[in-house]
């Protein structure tokens, strides 16, 4: 077949091989041990993984509130490691948002629920709704005169939320957006994100909740600050392969080789692993 001469997107946002360090007063911890993943338009990718895997790491280094400590982070085609702290700045205000784990870090204490939308429209630019028409998308119209601090957590979110996809940015990055969602708040808030992407945004959100995960284009899972599988919306699972040959196996997989030894085969074009029986050795 003749190779198709649509040219393929690039993605909006390229991870290589991304490090998160934290030193602290009692040593390092290694949250991101070499990330690579791409995040393309019209998708929303959720990011899953137990606690401490590093799923807020990895997203705020995407969302660009904080900065890899090694590895490439490429946002738009630029390679973030090299830009200037104002140049971040620039990029995140008009191209990234960002829905924080504690929501009202992502809003502004003293502006009404109506003025967040203002503020972020004299940002990302304009949007084809009002910003009475987006609060209502999120069930808040009624409390468009509201200040975070008079809302409830969740209406906080859902606001965080309305204010994320005004202006169709073309990363929306969400920490756990559905955690503190009754279940009528957390379909209106995956609604929302998954037609910001069919807007045109990477969507990106880190989760534990099964109804995010199941609603998601693709799964990554983070185990230990690695990638260690991938799935798409038909359920296939993929491993990713590092440069150096090391293949994560999926968690449940584990079980297969208690001895945690495999016999690599070859097998066509393919590869088999198995368990090392007692007779292999
Ligand atoms: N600011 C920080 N300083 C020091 N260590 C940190 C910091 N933030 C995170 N860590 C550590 O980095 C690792 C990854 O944390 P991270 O918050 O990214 O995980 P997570 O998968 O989002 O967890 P959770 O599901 O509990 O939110 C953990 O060991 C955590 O203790």
């Amino acid at each position: 077949m003749a190779p198709s001469s649509q040219p393929v997107e690039e993605p909006v946002a390229v991870c290589a091989g991304l490090l998160k360090i934290y030193v602290s007063a009692t040593g390092e911890t290694h949250a991101l041990r070499g990330v690579d993943a791409r995040f393309a338009r019209g998708t929303v990718t959720a990011v899953t993984g137990p606690s401490g895997s590093g799923k807020s790491s990895l997203l705020g280094v995407l969302a660009l509130q904080e900065r890899a400590s090694g590895g490439e982070l490429t946002v738009l085609g630029r390679p973030v490691g090299g830009l200037s702290g104002r140049a971040v700045t620039s990029l995140r205000r008009r191209h990234v948002s960002w829905v924080a784990q504690r929501p009202s870090h992502s809003l502004f204490p003293r502006l009404t629920a109506a003025q967040q939308l203002r503020q972020v429209a004299g940002l990302r630019g304009d949007d084809p709704r009002t910003p009475v028409q987006a609060l209502d998308e999120l069930g808040l119209a009624p409390l468009a005169g509201s200040r975070p601090g008079e809302l409830s957590g969740g209406e906080q979110q859902r606001l965080a939320v309305a204010v994320a996809t005004w202006g169709a940015p073309d990363l929306l990055v969400a920490d756990e957006p559905t955690a503190e969602l009754d279940d009528e708040s957390a379909v209106l808030v995956l609604e929302q994100l998954h037609r910001a992407a069919a807007a045109g945004s990477a969507v990106v959100l880190s989760t534990h909740d099964a109804r995010a995960v199941g609603a998601a284009d693709r799964v990554l899972a983070l185990r230990h600050g690695v990638l260690s599988t991938e799935r798409d919306r038909g359920g296939r699972v993929t491993a990713p392969i590092d440069s150096t040959g090391r293949l994560q196996l999926p968690a449940d997989a584990l079980e297969l080789f208690p001895g945690g030894r495999a016999l690599v085969e070859r097998d066509g074009d393919g590869l088999r692993l198995r368990p090392v029986a007692e007779g292999d050795r």
